[in-house]
């Protein structure tokens, strides 16, 4: 009798607890969550709540475990159940009990036999937060991470089952290439005619095929091709030196976990007992490889539950299959499909926006999205000049939001390219806006682009020893790390500079050997010297790029890494074009004063708040308040390549729609009438994505758009970039740049060049006469000043440069801020 009560009272308070505790859910995500046991596949659009509900899903399965699923799984406590125990309470019989017993089993899953799979450290790290928050320090004995470091988990007990040893090591991208090299130098094979970087590709997809070096090779034989034979040669002796070295790429670090858990009953038995509850996030962007890890770890109770939206398949060209994600359902058999409909993230104008670009892909299992949020601000689009007056809306833009009360971080600056960001970066440290970029390094801070520099800085400045010793063999001129030392050694001795000892190499004993290159690259310097002198600075660039050998070590290459190091030393090149325009007298020097400047400028901690700025792909699954979507424009977004191809043209269609669900209140996207970029200008038409916007969503400003050719449909051919102009002649600039392995020396902040030249400085020819620079604006150290952004403060000091000067202001709210005058004063008075 009293029995029977209690398990009433106790099914009553876990069903209103459930309920209270998931009821900021809308049904169908509360279903995904609650159905618990078996395979689920949650399909739906951007901001609907899929990762959510994944968060949401691991809470319910450990604080209430199986069966707190609504109707389909026995244990659950429905009405029906209720009504049952509180007859069994009055009159309790032995048949009863079973059931009551049955009704009031709870059974948590523990942390650790939950696995949560994320795409990037960034969303994994995000997910463990969230987790920890809702369910306190238990939350981190789950594993939820990453493919690559689950498996490293995973490899780390058992991978001594493969023949490898436990302790073994991870190589990156730079070493796996580092390895091809030594493998190719001795099947003598040219790194022209096989560019490493191509082979690796080769290798990577073999891989995800499942494809171990002697399958490989053996495809290859029948094949009958020779070059593929050539690379299945190098992928064998790949192989073996990684083996030899105990070393896993990031490829292996999967597939030897695969080939792990096929092999090995005991293994495979062990993780499919463990891991009861399997969930991948952005399902859509599993390659194969990926596919076959996670179907096997979940492979024990088939509790595996993916996320993902098909409209959001972004990572195509690295094997990911949107197949993965068509195909579940005939996979997995009897698995549930659950749709969400509702966006929570978005404003309407954004959503109808989004919804209306991506309409127009054909290959899609069509959705559509709404939200009950009010119809919001119009999509802000607009028509710069050029790249300057586009990064300049975008820093005035986030200074308004700031002044009206916005934090910097609810700021988004999304580009297709890394290289894009120069520009943007540019402005938000003249404007004193704190920023960060996500997964890429800085402008200035890239190694290639600090090599650029450190031969402008030689060549401004040979006696400056440490840019010198960056460049002197870079690229590989056969003058070894010894040979520097000794000549270091001697110059320290003799009182000279490492420039001095290099270019008289003959004269010393110990530098016999090395004379002849050591000679070579003096040459190369005086040269270089005197081009510079000779020409203007845009075009003594292209000498540069060229005459130093940087560009020939990469001319081959054609992979997306080194396409974007060209893409950045070509980016260097539209620096000194604006610098040109923009300067009273310019010359080399003060091209490097105003960089070195720039860097000075930027004095905040970026852990601190900030907006952040990065590329399309990473931005995906993150959510802020405001979103820029930068370079909207035929040629850049959708790129070059996609042009003409359909495929490719609706992968960047999805991209964009990923960048424009990234916006919650306010989604600006800016194109401009001439972009510079990779040192050369171009006129693009506004991309053809602006144009899918239904007018009614738009509120356009900035240049006039009609003149653009936004209005009607236009044929493909009408949105072929217009003819391009080059920077500083009529040559097309060489290609340049150098993937340089090896760690960054020197050229850090707070280094302070060495005294005093011995070489006199190269003095730039005039060049073509301008308008005369606008004088500085009138603001003198001492005087009180209001900003719009970041309210009253005190000039500390001004320093002139160039056409424009540093001032330093200290702002009652908001510390001390370093800014350009010239920027700073639009949005300063006098007090
Ligand atoms: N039921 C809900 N009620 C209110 N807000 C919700 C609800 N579900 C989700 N949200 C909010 O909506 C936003 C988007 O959610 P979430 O990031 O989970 O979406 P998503 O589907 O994973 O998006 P994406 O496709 O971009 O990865 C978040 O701010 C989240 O807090
Ligand atoms: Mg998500």
């Amino acid at each position: 009798m009293l029995q029977g009560s209690e398990e009433l009272r106790f099914c009553k308070a876990r069903r209103t607890a459930i309920e209270g505790e998931f009821s900021h859910l809308n049904p169908e995500q509360r279903r995904a969550v609650l159905a618990t046991e078996g395979p689920l596949l949650l399909l739906a659009g951007a901001g609907s709540g899929k990762t959510t509900v994944l968060i949401n899903r691991v809470a319910n399965l450990m604080k209430y475990g199986r069966g707190s699923d609504c109707d389909e799984v026995p244990g659950w406590v429905t009405a029906e159940d209720l009504a049952f125990l509180e007859d069994y309470a009055a009159h309790p019989t032995e048949e009863g009990r079973a059931r009551a017993e049955q009704l009031c089993k709870v059974d948590p899953a523990v942390p650790w036999s939950i696995l949560a799979i994320t795409f990037t450290n960034k969303a994994a790290g995000e997910l463990k937060d969230r987790l920890e928050r809702m369910l306190g320090p238990s939350a981190n004995d789950i594993w939820a991470s990453t493919f690559h470091s689950a498996c490293s988990r995973i490899l780390r007990r058992d991978i001594d089952k493969l023949g490898y040893d436990t302790s073994f090591t991870i190589y990156d991208s730079a070493d796996a290439e580092r390895v091809v090299k030594d493998a190719m130098k001795d099947l003598r094979m040219d790194e022209k005619a096989f560019p490493p970087k191509s082979i690796l590709g080769y290798i990577s997809r073999a891989k995800d095929a499942m494809k171990l070096a002697r399958d490989y090779a053996e495809e290859c034989a029948k094949s009958g091709d020779y070059r593929l034979q050539r690379i299945a040669q190098v992928y064998t002796e790949y192989e073996k030196r990684l083996k030899a070295a105990n070393a896993l790429d990031f490829d292996d670090l999967i597939l030897r976990t695969v080939l792990l858990l096929r092999q090995d009953e005991e293994v495979r038995t062990y993780y499919q007992r463990k891991f009861r509850y399997v969930l991948v996030d952005e399902y859509q962007d599993t390659n194969n490889l990926q596919y076959q890890l996670a179907s096997t770890l979940a492979g024990g109770y088939e509790n595996f539950c993916v996320v993902g939206d098909d409209d959001q398949s972004i990572y195509r060209f690295r094997g990911a299959t949107i197949e993965n994600i068509l195909s579940f359902e005939n996979q997995y058999h009897g698995c549930r499909t659950i749709r969400l409909e509702q966006n929570y993230r978005s404003t309407q104008n954004i959503l109808e926006a989004s919804n209306a670009v991506i309409r127009n892909n054909q290959g899609r299992k069509g959705k559509e999205l709404w939200t009950d949020q009010g119809a919001g601000d119009k999509v802000q689009v607009y028509t710069a000049m050029n790249q300057d007056d586009e990064a300049q809306y975008v820093a005035a833009q986030i200074l308004a939001g700031f002044s009206e009360g916005c934090r910097w971080k609810d700021f988004a600056i999304l580009y297709r390219m890394n290289a894009q960001s120069r520009e943007l970066e540019m402005a938000m440290k003249r404007n004193g806006v704190p920023y960060r970029i996500i997964g890429g390094t800085r402008f200035f801070d890239r190694a290639e682009v600090k090599d650029m520099l450190a031969y402008l800085c030689v060549v401004n400045n040979p006696g400056d020893d440490l840019r010198l010793q960056r460049i002197i063999n870079n690229p590989p001129r056969g003058i070894g790390a010894k040979t520097v030392e000794t000549a270091q050694i001697l110059a320290a001795r003799n009182g000279l500079s490492l420039w001095e000892v290099v270019s008289d190499a003959r004269r010393y004993p110990d530098l016999q050997k090395a004379a002849a290159k050591l000679g070579a690259f003096a040459e190369l310097i005086r040269g270089l010297r005197k081009a510079a002198g000779e020409m203007p600075l845009t075009q003594f660039y292209e000498v540069l790029c060229a005459d130093s050998g940087y560009a020939v070590a990469l001319e081959a290459k054609d992979t997306v890494e080194d396409r974007t190091r060209l893409e950045n030393v070509r980016e260097l090149g539209s620096s000194i074009q604006s610098y040109l325009e923009n300067a009273e007298e310019p010359s080399l020097s003060g091209f490097l004063d105003e960089i070195a400047l720039y860097t000075d400028l930027d004095n905040h901690d970026p852990s601190e708040d900030c907006c952040v700025m990065m590329t399309m792909h990473s931005a995906k699954g993150l959510e802020f308040p405001v979103v820029f979507a930068v370079g909207m424009e035929e040629g850049i977004f959708p790129g070059m390549r996609a042009i003409g191809d359909e495929e490719e043209m609706e992968e960047e269609r999805r991209l964009c729609y990923v960048a424009m669900t990234r916006a919650k209140q306010r989604l600006h996207m800016t194109c401009a009438a001439q972009r510079m970029l990779y040192g050369r200008t171009s006129a693009n038409r506004p991309s053809r994505f602006l144009g899918e916007i239904p007018p009614e969503r738009v509120e356009r400003s900035g240049r006039n758009p009609l003149s653009m050719g936004y209005e009607g449909r236009l044929t493909e051919s009408d949105w072929r970039p217009e003819r391009e102009t080059y920077g500083g002649g009529e040559k097309r600039p060489p290609v340049g740049g150098y993937a340089s392995g090896r760690p960054s020396v020197g050229y850090d902040k707070g280094y302070t060049a060495p005294a005093a030249p011995k070489v006199p400085p190269v003095k730039l020819p005039g060049i073509n006469a301008r308008p005369p620079a606008a004088p500085l604006p009138d603001f003198q150290k001492g005087e009180m000043v209001r900003h719009k952004a970041f309210g009253k403060g005190m000039i500390l000091s001004i320093m002139k440069m160039g056409g424009d000067a540093l001032v330093e202001v200290a702002f009652d709210n908001v510390g001390t801020k370093k800014l350009m005058l010239k920027s700073a004063a639009q949005y300063m008075e006098k007090l």
